[in-house]
């Protein structure tokens, strides 16, 4: 079994490489923006694109019903986002739409693969800086095949911190998302800083480049990569509370260390967030 999820790892980075160069070469007129939960909360004719060429790459590879599927654009066009026991694949096409659109250069596919709800492993292709993010459970963290860890800086006062306003545009989870970061900025912290992406706020916690990424709003498809690259890289993961990570949750912080993690969880202003695997509302 070991070795078919290296098959399968190593395929998925393939497929990742292949999303990627599908997204470079995007042309002006597949970029027509369209909106989801929010008028900002972007996808393009790319993101469809990209999410149904790595699907049929990975049903082709394994079988059509081997596996199961949770992509970002398939679940907003209704399949379930239930995380069950079967080898699950995980994907966001294109993180980082509205980079990909503005032309801010940070877009990423981001892949990852679960068993019986354990993350087995995570690519996460930051396909404008040609910088490929791999990691399998218990096997190291990579960044284009060189070995990756995070951080040792212990001093909060010493650090770089990643927080993202997201898409929700709602005044009272806005002023939240910004008294936190206002609280953090005046520990004070060397800097605040954002990607636009969180799988690629994850790949930077896993360098080293940051200290932690945290972000309430998020979806699984999102940070599932991300999630293993980080604790390969020697990192931690927890919710926004302090409890455990919790993949489906919609909400998480990762760190370099639970010194760093912790005195940023006393600034997190929590507001609810509806979980990924929540009942789908009938309306
Ligand atoms: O670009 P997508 O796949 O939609 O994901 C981003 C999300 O849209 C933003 O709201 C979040 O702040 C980012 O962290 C996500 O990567
Ligand atoms: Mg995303």
């Amino acid at each position: 079994v070991d070795d078919m999820w290296q098959k399968a790892y190593d395929f998925a980075v393939e497929v990742a490489r292949k999303a990627g160069e599908e997204i470079r070469k995007a042309g002006e007129s597949e970029i027509k923006v369209m909106t989801k939960s929010s008028s900002v909360d972007l996808v393009t004719k790319t993101d469809e694109r990209v999410e149904k060429i790595i699907i049929g790459s990975l049903k082709e590879e394994f079988g059509e019903d081997a596996h199961c599927f949770i992509g970002e654009e398939s679940v907003e066009n209704g399949e379930p986002c239930i995380l069950s026991d079967k080898p699950t694949w995980i994907i966001d096409p294109v993180d980082g739409t509205t980079n990909f659109v503005h032309g801010f250069p940070f877009v990423a596919v981001s892949i990852a693969f679960a068993v019986n709800k354990e993350l087995e492993f995570g690519v996460v292709y930051s396909c404008l800086e040609d910088k490929m993010y791999k990691a399998r459970r218990g096997k190291g963290a990579f960044c284009n095949d060189e070995k990756i860890q995070v951080s040792d800086v212990k001093d909060i006062h010493k650090s770089i911190i990643i927080s993202e306003h997201g898409t929700d545009r709602s005044p009272e989870k806005v002023t939240k998302i910004f008294s936190t970061m206002q609280k953090i900025l005046c520990i004070p912290v060397h800097g605040l800083r954002g990607s636009g992406t969180a799988a690629t706020n994850m790949c930077l916690v896993a360098t080293g480049a940051v200290e932690a990424f945290f972000e309430i709003g998020i979806h699984c498809w999102d940070i599932a990569a991300g999630a293993v690259i980080i604790q390969e890289a020697g990192g931690i993961l927890l919710d926004v509370d302090g409890g455990p990570f919790d993949l489906m949750s919609r909400r998480m912080i990762v760190a370099n260390d639970k010194i760093i993690a912790r005195r940023i969880i006393q600034e997190i202003e929590i507001f609810p967030s509806l979980r990924d695997d929540a009942p789908i509302q009938k309306h």
